[in-house]
């Protein structure tokens, strides 16, 4: 049984910061690759091209302007992210995204909307962050994008960013499932609850465990369901993965967090993924970029025993 939509995966690093409050996310690709990701996908029977990385411009570290930091390099960023992406997918390959920070799943995931648009597949993203990510100009109590994406992917926030992947909004927001979430503004808490977003936040991990809130966020998927997990370390709890710009403490434990991989593969829809928000300036001796590879191991379908009978233990 597959364990993702396609077995050739296309590795695409887009080395910035220019969306996050903190400098170092731009070393993200190269960590990652340190830490043996091409190998660590390989010895799961994917096929791995390597794409190198993307260009795009500096980090000009300026203060907010119209609520906005750095609207222009994000916008730069995104354009690459999009086509790069897109490409991929029209390939036929599966496109893992290396960030950089959160901002450039707008590229990303505008991406692989439109490329869903075009085949007729429904589109489901697994939001796995400590943050909704939800903010708006408005909103944002810092201007940093990489808390908007997914404002912007269901169509709020400046023009340039919503249209990335054509006229009509990346997506709806009833195509969403934030998984791990434990840190949401003030007016960002009220936006998510209008928008009616799914989030199965910490509280609801604690309290019904990691694989009831996976069954949940995975409910519904079928034979045309195209899945995109957008990975931002951060979700994962600080005492496992230092190496993040805004780290918030009570995140998934690792068995949590390899449960969620692990539920994830077993679905074998996995068509596309966002590994982001990787700071290897925070990070001790790159561990948690080794921790993102090994937790990406399981999501691409690793696991102790045979898959089929792991599959049906749980029923
Ligand atoms: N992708 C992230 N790490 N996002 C953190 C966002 C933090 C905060 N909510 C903000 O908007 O500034
Ligand atoms: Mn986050
Ligand atoms: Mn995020």
């Amino acid at each position: 049984m597959p364990t993702t939509l396609s077995n050739t995966v296309a590795l695409i690093g887009a080395p910035t910061d220019v969306g996050a409050g903190a400098r170092g996310a731009s070393m993200g690709p190269e960590a990652l690759r340190v830490a043996g990701l091409a190998e660590a996908l390989q010895a799961q029977g994917v096929r791995v091209l390597d794409r190198g990385n993307l260009h795009g411009p500096a980090n000009p570290w300026q203060p907010a302007q119209d609520g906005y930091r750095h609207l222009d390099e994000v916008l730069a960023w995104n354009r690459a992210v999009h086509e790069a992406v897109h490409a991929e997918l029209q390939q036929g390959h599966l496109p893992v995204l290396l960030g950089g920070d959160h901002c450039l799943a707008m590229g990303s995931i505008s991406a692989v909307a439109r490329h869903c648009r075009a085949t007729g597949q429904t589109l489901r993203v697994l939001w796995l962050d400590a943050h909704a990510d939800f903010n708006t100009s408005e909103l944002t109590p810092s201007g940093n994008l990489h808390g908007m994406p997914v404002a912007v992917l269901c169509g709020f926030g400046p023009q340039a960013l919503t249209h990335l992947g054509g006229t009509s909004p990346a997506l709806h927001p009833s195509q969403v499932r934030q998984i791990g979430i434990r840190s949401v503004d003030p007016g960002e808490k009220r936006f998510v609850h209008a928008q009616r977003l799914e989030v199965y936040d910490m509280r609801y991990i604690d309290e019904m465990g990691m694989r009831h809130a996976m069954e949940q966020a995975l409910a519904g998927l079928d034979a045309n369901t195209h899945l995109h997990v957008s990975f931002d370390v951060d979700f994962l709890d600080p005492d496992i993965a230092p190496g993040v710009g805004t780290t918030v403490p009570g995140g998934p434990t690792y068995r949590e967090a390899q449960l969620c991989m692990e539920m994830i593969a077993d679905t074998g829809r996995l068509g596309s993924l966002d590994i982001v928000e990787l700071n290897p300036a925070l990070d001790e001796r790159n561990r948690t970029a080794r921790l993102a590879v090994d937790l990406v191991e399981s999501l691409f379908g690793k696991s102790t025993l045979m898959r089929e009978h792991q599959v049906r233990r749980r029923h």
